[in-house]
């Protein structure tokens, strides 16, 4: 049997058999949660032209101690279409375009006005607060204004509609299918006899699976069969990527791996020296032009989230087109001791606050009270001696799919 690989190498092996998905372009709307094909270029100067900060006045560029004669207003969206002599005002509000022949803004808490007179009441503004946002301040029409790569959320969405643009070049939803197994399974619908265990992998798969836009289609539970393994892989044939829970392992009834075989996927590798989540399986199928990935999941529930949070969620994400498709880990201080570690690298499930984190006291990989109590993943490194309360770790947040 092979040595368990690294985590690292695994990753990394993985991901290298992932070739993003066609380009489409969709509304912005649509877009949200994939990642930007090409680099986005600005349509558009931002803003177009030199506009006010504050709401108060807008005053000619060599006088800014007045007083002033007000000559007529500039609202947002009614700008003034005059121009500003010495000695001249225009009432201005927040966002509307500076009159021509204006450079600075007075703030209204800084004059006193009595009809068209004001007078300056506070200090004469300084250069560096003429309250002006100059045109182009945020971005200059043809500049690189997101690169390729990005997860679009409610900011580069915004972005991208100021920048000009109705649709975003992102890659297609990717299509995946979950399929669990195992004669023990009982299905969610049906009572569960005492040798039976409700099937809940596959909806908790599918679930993390939505933190990602993608097509889900759930299939099982499907009995310890070959036949019906293979029946349930020809279901999954235009899946770009299939995802298995259990059946992983070495006993006689853990039969993905044959029916894999049977069914003319390429094993890729097997087993990832990591706990939970050893018997990890890859597997690959040439479908058409396309690569079509199989992940082969343990079936004890909580090896089949941690292995789907380190291999499924980035293998989605890299179908898409993310530029950095693996969780990343944030630095955080115990609150409680931690036991030494053994030859693989362990995610024990914590409970970070904010400031420190407490490892729970079940940490068996079939124990979903625990892993539904945690927030995050305390990444352990092999062979690591014993923490005290206070020591730094590395966490992995898990709400929402995590940070990548
Ligand atoms: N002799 C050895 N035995 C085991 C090894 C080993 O190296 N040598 N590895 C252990 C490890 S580590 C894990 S993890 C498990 C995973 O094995 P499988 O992937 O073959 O998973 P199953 O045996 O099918 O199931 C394990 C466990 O999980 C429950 N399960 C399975 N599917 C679901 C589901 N859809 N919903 C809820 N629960 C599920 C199943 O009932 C079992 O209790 O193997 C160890 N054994
Ligand atoms: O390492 Mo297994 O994945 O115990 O749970």
């Amino acid at each position: 049997m092979t040595t368990p690989m690294l985590l690292e190498e695994a990753q990394t092996r993985l991901l290298a058999l992932v070739e993003p998905l066609e380009v489409e372009h969709v509304d912005i709307g649509g877009a949200l949660g994939r990642y930007l094909a090409e680099p986005l270029f600005a349509l558009r100067h931002q803003p177009a032209a030199d506009v006010s900060a504050m709401d108060g006045y807008a005053v000619s560029a060599g006088d800014v101690s007045g007083p002033w004669r007000i000559i007529g207003e500039s609202a947002a969206g009614h700008p003034f279409s005059g121009s500003l002599e010495a000695g001249e005002a225009v009432r201005i509000s927040t966002g509307a375009l500076l009159p021509a022949g204006s450079k600075a803004v007075i703030v209204q808490e800084d004059v006193a006005r009595d009809r068209d007179h004001l007078v300056m009441t506070g200090e004469a503004p300084r250069p560096e607060n003429r309250h002006v946002r100059p045109r182009g301040m945020d971005f200059v029409e043809g500049a690189s204004v997101l690169p390729a790569g990005t997860l679009i959320g409610p900011a580069q969405a915004a972005l991208a509609i100021s920048a000009g643009h109705k649709y975003l070049p992102v890659r297609r939803r990717p299509r995946l299918a979950v399929i669990d197994s195992g004669d023990e399974l009982s299905p969610v619908s049906q009572p569960c006899a005492p040798h039976q265990i409700p099937a809940s992998n596959g909806a908790m798969l599918a679930a993390l699976a939505r933190s990602v836009p993608i097509d889900v289609e759930q299939n099982g539970p499907i009995p310890d069969d070959l036949d019906a393994l293979m029946t349930a892989f020809d279901a999954a044939a235009d899946a770009d990527v299939i995802v298995t829970s259990g059946g992983a392992s070495v006993g006689d009834h853990d039969l993905l791996r044959p029916a894999l075989e049977a069914w003319g996927a390429k094993i890729e590798f097997w087993r990832v020296a990591i706990k939970p989540g050893k018997p990890l399986l890859i597997a690959s199928r040439d479908h058409g032009s396309r690569k079509q990935l199989v992940i082969g999941l343990p079936g004890n529930p909580v090896s089949s989230l941690v292995t789907a949070y380190l291999f499924m969620l980035p293998v989605l994400r890299a179908f898409l087109g993310a530029s950095h498709p693996l969780p990343r880990a944030i630095t955080t201080r115990l609150a409680e001791p931690l036991e030494p570690t053994g030859a693989r690298r362990e995610f024990l499930r914590g409970v970070w606050d904010g400031e420190a984190v407490r490892p729970l006291t079940l940490q068996d990989s079939g124990a979903l009270s625990s892993l539904a109590a945690s927030n995050v993943l305390i990444d352990r490194p092999a062979h690591a001696p014993a923490l005290v309360a206070g020591e730094s770790v590395q966490v992995f947040l898990l709400q929402n799919g995590g940070y990548a």
